[in-house]
């Protein structure tokens, strides 16, 4: 996906974008309020049309102004899935998924609504309207209705936004099924760190109308640079596999390129299959650095590492980057014990692990 934006809006603010994007798996878009992540999405959806830009989606060109090629929105083959639910009141869930179908012609149709209804899980509420739904249940609906349009992209504008936690933790699963079971690329907004974690592949980090990094979302979240910026939430991003499930403790063991560690699977979640794909997040601040390992302590988890990078996170702490075998982690350490441990680029370690969130 290739998207190359430039606009000024009245109020002073500017877009300027150039950037290449993987065609598949979820690409987050993310930064702080105002810095362009729905003006971005308006512009791919063909709503705010750009003083120039070039727009084209698996292969298709649906904006290129130097050759006067412009697609407006009902002519570009994509799902868009907001804040908001937008259902027809008046409909039921049937009819309106019926709605999105029959938008595309029968030879253009390649995802099913058996398929959409199933992949989101609603086929008990069929029957009903969008006023006898929950919230989480609106949001599966209106997912479900773009899919059904045949999209060759998904735009999701801060989907998770309007519910509260225990709506958002309900709805996540289901967003992490669509975007591993999906081969439509997704273009997901978002201001929330924890949803990067669990659903994005790709990040694209946005400021001030610019493009401030993008690459692999574990990649960049283990940036120093950027995890400065992330506060409390900084931590790295491991993706491995399940490599024994411990019955006895409840525990499972995520076999990685840097390692293993062991995991607490989050309450109610499903049983785990040997060699399942697994992703968790470290955060800074559960990782301490010893010299040498700790066999008298309750930390399950210490690993061999290498001090990479040591970068100024407030006047007491620094955010050090560790290197586990190819694998990055992040330590929150203060400026006493770096000063005590004698902690340099390059120096031997270990790292105490004292929290695993198992993503998915
Ligand atoms: N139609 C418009 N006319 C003029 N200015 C606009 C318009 N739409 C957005 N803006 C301005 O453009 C900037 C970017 O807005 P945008 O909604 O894209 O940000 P955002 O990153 O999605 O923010 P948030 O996370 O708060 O939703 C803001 O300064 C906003 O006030």
């Amino acid at each position: 996906m290739a998207l190359r934006l430039a606009l000024r809006h009245a109020t002073g603010f500017s877009l300027e974008v150039d950037v290449r994007l993987p065609g598949q798996g979820v690409s987050a878009i993310f930064g702080p309020s105002g810095c362009g992540k729905t003006t971005l999405l308006r512009c791919v959806a063909g709503l705010t049309r750009p003083a120039a830009g070039h727009v084209a989606v698996g292969g298709q060109v649906w904006q290129d102004d130097a050759a006067g090629v412009w697609r407006p929105t009902h002519a570009r083959p994509l799902g868009m899935v907001f804040q908001e639910a937008s259902l027809f009141p008046h409909l039921t869930v049937h009819q309106n998924l019926d709605f999105g179908r029959r938008r595309v012609p029968a030879a253009e149709r390649r995802v099913s609504l058996e398929q959409a209804i199933e992949l989101l899980g609603i086929g008990h509420l069929l029957a009903r309207r969008p006023a006898g739904l929950s919230g989480g249940e609106r949001q599966r609906v209106a997912i479900a209705r773009a899919l059904a349009t045949s999209p060759r992209l998904l735009l999701m504008d801060e989907p998770l936004a309007s519910l509260d936690a225990a709506r958002k933790a309900e709805l996540l699963p289901w967003f992490e099924r669509l975007a591993r079971e999906l081969r439509i690329p997704v273009l997901y907004v978002t201001h929330a760190l924890d949803e990067v974690a669990r659903l994005a592949d790709h990040l694209l980090l946005l400021d001030g109308g610019r493009v401030r990094a993008q690459g692999p979302a574990h990649a960049l979240l283990g940036q120093l640079d950027i995890a400065r910026t992330h506060g409390d939430a900084a931590g790295a991003l491991i993706d491995g596999h399940v490599g024994a499930v411990d019955g006895t403790h409840h525990l499972l063991q995520l076999d990685f390129a840097g390692g293993t560690l062991l995991c607490v699977p989050p309450p109610g979640s499903a049983p785990r299959a040997l060699g399942q794909p697994l992703r968790v997040r470290v955060l800074a601040r559960d990782v301490s650095l010893a010299l040498s390992p700790a066999h008298d302590s309750s930390i399950l988890n210490v690993l061999p590492a290498t001090v990479q990078d040591l970068a100024d996170d407030g006047p007491a702490q620094l955010l050090v980057a560790l290197d586990l075998a190819g694998t990055r982690l992040l330590a929150r350490v203060t400026r006493k014990s770096v000063a005590q441990l004698g902690l340099r680029p390059g120096q031997r370690v270990f790292a105490q692990i004292k929290g695993v969130a198992v993503l998915d």
